[in-house]
């Protein structure tokens, strides 16, 4: 059972005005759900309703516009900004099965204005964008002061979380806390939707915490530590707080960062209605660097294999795991001779992934695509030869003008943008079957 947590105690008031003592009474219950089943719902908890419940409708409004209008409004490139419209199977959440389908559509709001792209609906819903700048300062206040919570919970000095998460108030901080309306469209009454289809596929939140607040159709399920999915069902006008990957590293592996998932509901007077939640991923500072600051639970150090024991730097894991979410598009069908010589049948089987691909995120990983690797191995081992020769040999080789040619050498600091690796001669097989 997912534990019920009054926060009336704190729920009144800025962060830096509540009592240690009214802290205290709220940060031991937090700190039992959350070392626990690691989710739990807050009530009382001071976030005005009904500027959710705006959300939800102005983004009922979005969701329902055509195809094409809300396609202007895609999320440009994930990995530079979150900011804006995904649509149905655009993104799939579960690292291991990346073939799955999420029926599902959602807006993110990038919490730094700094890196968001200022691209709202304003056009087509003058009250939108205006809804989430609404509910900001409450979700940010009420954030904090659950930040505050986990750091009496933890006897932790004042500030090591609440200074490491200044962008919740100040947007000029690099960030990738954001704000999540999410819209899981009306299914056709004949459950005639793909195999692998889910609502939103299992995974665990990446950031620090995040306040999820749901519409009581239900669906969403929470995997206990014997590893039972249950169901997490709707509190109406709780917020669910649910702990990162984050925090659960910050934490040593105490605070459990809890798989969710949203399973598609076929049977009852729910099944076919739509869904609607509010999900508010509070991230830190982008400069934020997180390592165990309670010993970790042995049993966790599994789970951190991938931090390497060493301090996280919150931004590039993010990154990271925007990576992670990249699909892998099996290229054998088209993998074997001249472009000209393959099928249009083998072709049409590619090209339909990698379009969903990169309509969606905008990437997607080439597996078995013909390209001899041991030749790329090659050219990374005469390429290290080359890049640890002396340095005044390699100025030998410098690009004489970048602009005419741009052939040869680049130093270190020399070249301000990122450019694509040029290894056309290899690649040009596999390019022209992509371009085909
Ligand atoms: O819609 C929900 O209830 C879950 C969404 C979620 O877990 C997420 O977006 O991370
Ligand atoms: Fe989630």
């Amino acid at each position: 059972m997912i534990p019920l947590i009054d926060c009336s105690p704190i729920a009144e008031g800025a962060f830096e005005d509540v009592s240690f003592e009214d802290y205290k009474i709220v940060a031991r219950e937090i700190g039992k759900a959350m070392t626990g089943i690691g989710m739990c719902n807050l009530i009382n908890h001071g976030v005005p309703i009904e500027k959710v419940k705006k959300i939800y409708e102005v983004s009922k409004e979005f969701f329902e516009l055509p195809a094409e209008t809300k396609l202007k409004y895609k999320k440009r490139s994930p990995k530079k900004s979150f900011h804006g419209y995904s649509g149905p199977g655009d993104e799939f959440l579960n690292e291991s099965e990346k073939n799955s389908t999420e029926l599902k559509e959602s807006w993110d709001c990038w919490g730094a204005d700094a890196y968001d792209e200022k691209m709202f609906p304003n056009d087509e819903l003058p009250d939108f964008e205006p809804a989430f700048d609404d509910v900001r300062s409450d979700l940010e206040n009420a954030g904090k002061k659950i930040l505050r919570c986990i750091e009496i919970f933890f006897d932790l000095e004042e500030g090591t979380l609440t200074s490491t998460h200044k962008n919740l108030g100040d947007h000029s901080i690099k960030t990738q806390t954001q704000i999540r309306s999410l819209y899981y469209y009306t299914l056709n009454p004949d459950n005639n939707f793909p195999e692998n289809a889910i609502r939103c596929g299992e995974h665990s939140d990446w950031g620090t915490i995040t306040f999820l607040i749901q519409d009581m159709v239900g669906g969403l399920e929470v995997k206990t530590s014997d590893g039972q999915w249950i169901s997490a069902v709707p509190v109406e006008n709780a917020i669910l707080l649910n702990s990162g990957q984050l925090i659960e590293y910050w934490t040593g592996g105490h605070f459990h960062a809890a798989l969710h998932r949203v399973k598609i509901i076929t049977e009852g007077r729910e099944a076919h209605n739509p869904r609607q939640s509010l999900v508010y991923f509070i991230s830190p500072d982008g400069d934020a660097n997180v390592f165990p600051i309670v010993p970790t639970l042995p049993k966790k150090e599994v789970n951190f294999w991938k931090f390497n024991n060493r301090p996280v730097n919150a931004y590039d894991h993010y990154q990271r795991l925007l990576g992670d979410m990249i699909p892998s598009i099996d290229y054998s069908p088209i993998a074997e001779g001249a472009f000209e010589d393959v099928s249009f049948e083998d072709y049409k089987i590619v090209a339909r992934e990698i379009g969903k691909a990169m309509t969606g995120i905008g990437m997607c990983n080439l597996i078995n695509h013909g390209v001899p690797i041991e030749k790329i191995k090659k050219i990374y081992e005469v390429s290290k030869e080359f890049f640890e020769l002396p340095a005044e040999t390699k100025l030998k080789y410098r690009k004489i003008s970048p602009i005419k040619s741009f052939h040869g050498y680049s130093s270190p600091g020399e070249e301000r943008r990122r450019n694509l690796h040029r290894t056309s001669r290899i690649l040009g097989l596999l390019g022209s079957g992509w371009l085909r």
